[in-house]
């Protein structure tokens, strides 16, 4: 079932179009990648997604509520993990992650329990009477995703969550991700970063010039391409002569061979390892190590978009 649904979105400034006719689907209970580089379009999308910027045309409906005709009600439903950060520099984590639960309308006991487990969540609790400004990229980013999820919210839109800061919090923000979406939140992340979209999102979508080219699951969108799979192998001694019988293999769409090592072609669709280690088998050579290097979405960009991803 679509928790968020996007119909002919366009969003111009100027001349320039930001969101250009963008229809998306968003089930629940997924994490939903917006994968795309710099100035593709992907926070003046979330900003229609939270109703904080008026589309040119189209519509957004979280829920089944229309987020331009029924703001309140599809609010309650979102947090915002903003990619500028939104913490007063001034005030403790506490008050930050209080200022924020305030204005989803939270009060008393009920604020305090959920402050308490925001807090505890991204790793604050012990840090929280410490003013914000005191804290360091990767904590001030911990903050923010606090301050947005506090009240709770059924959907949690990350835009561009980890620009910026160092491995340790970069890993402790993915893996609250993926905590947050087993406690049942849908998540979107946005992202220009691919490894990242491709170790936490079950469906991608990617989006350059304002316009969404792909979407599906990542094994859908490399099967899309049909870019090739690489099995890598290194023998203990090459015997050439096996190289025409491996190509005989169906799927196997090219050989190379250097030294005692071999580079195996294969369409992505198929899985000819098996077939590829009964040969050599026949053959009696000895394997000495395997790898396999599967198609990225990095490859994919590539191909639909004719440059690269990062920037
Ligand atoms: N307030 C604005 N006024 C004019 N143009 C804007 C404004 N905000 C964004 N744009 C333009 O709209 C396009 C999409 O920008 P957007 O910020 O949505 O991209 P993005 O994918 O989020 O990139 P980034 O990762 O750099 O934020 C860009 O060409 C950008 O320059």
């Amino acid at each position: 079932m679509s928790i968020i649904t996007l119909n002919n979105l366009v969003k111009r400034y100027g001349n320039n179009i930001a969101v250009d006719n963008v229809n998306l689907k968003v089930n629940q209970g997924e994490i939903f990648g917006l994968l795309g580089p710099n100035g593709a379009g992907k926070s003046t999308t979330i900003k229609m997604i939270m109703g904080l910027l008026k589309p040119n045309a189209g519509e957004v409906f979280v829920d089944k509520y229309n987020v331009e005709k029924q703001n309140l009600e599809a609010k309650r439903l979102l947090g915002l993990v903003p990619q500028e950060l939104a913490v007063f520099e001034s005030l403790s984590a506490r008050e930050n992650v209080q200022f924020f639960g305030g204005l989803y309308g939270l009060r008393g006991k009920e604020l305090d329990e959920k402050i308490d487990q925001a807090l505890e969540f991204t790793g604050l609790k012990d840090r929280q009477k410490e003013v914000a400004s005191k804290f360091s990229g990767g904590m001030k980013r911990r903050l923010n995703i606090a301050c947005a999820i506090v009240h709770q919210p059924q959907i949690i839109i990350m835009d561009e969550p980890t620009v910026g800061i160092d491995p340790q919090s970069r890993n402790h923000i993915l893996d609250s991700v993926r905590e947050l979406n087993r406690r049942g939140a849908t998540i979107i992340y946005t992202s220009h970063y691919m490894e990242e979209v491709e170790a936490v999102c079950s469906r991608v979508g990617i989006i350059d010039h304002g316009k969404l080219i792909a979407c599906g699951t990542k094994e859908q969108l490399k099967e899309q391409i049909g870019t090739e799979k690489k099995i890598l192998i290194e023998l203990k001694k090459l015997n050439e002569d096996v190289i025409p019988e491996i190509k005989e293999i169906p799927g196997v769409v090219g050989v190379a061979h250097k030294e005692n090592k071999l580079e195996v072609h294969t369409q992505n669709s198929h899985d000819h390892l098996q077939d590829i280690l009964f040969v050599l088998g026949k053959w009696n050579l000895a394997v000495r190590n395997i790898g396999v290097k599967e198609p990225d979405l990095e490859s994919l960009f590539l191909e639909l978009t004719g440059k690269v991803l990062r920037d």
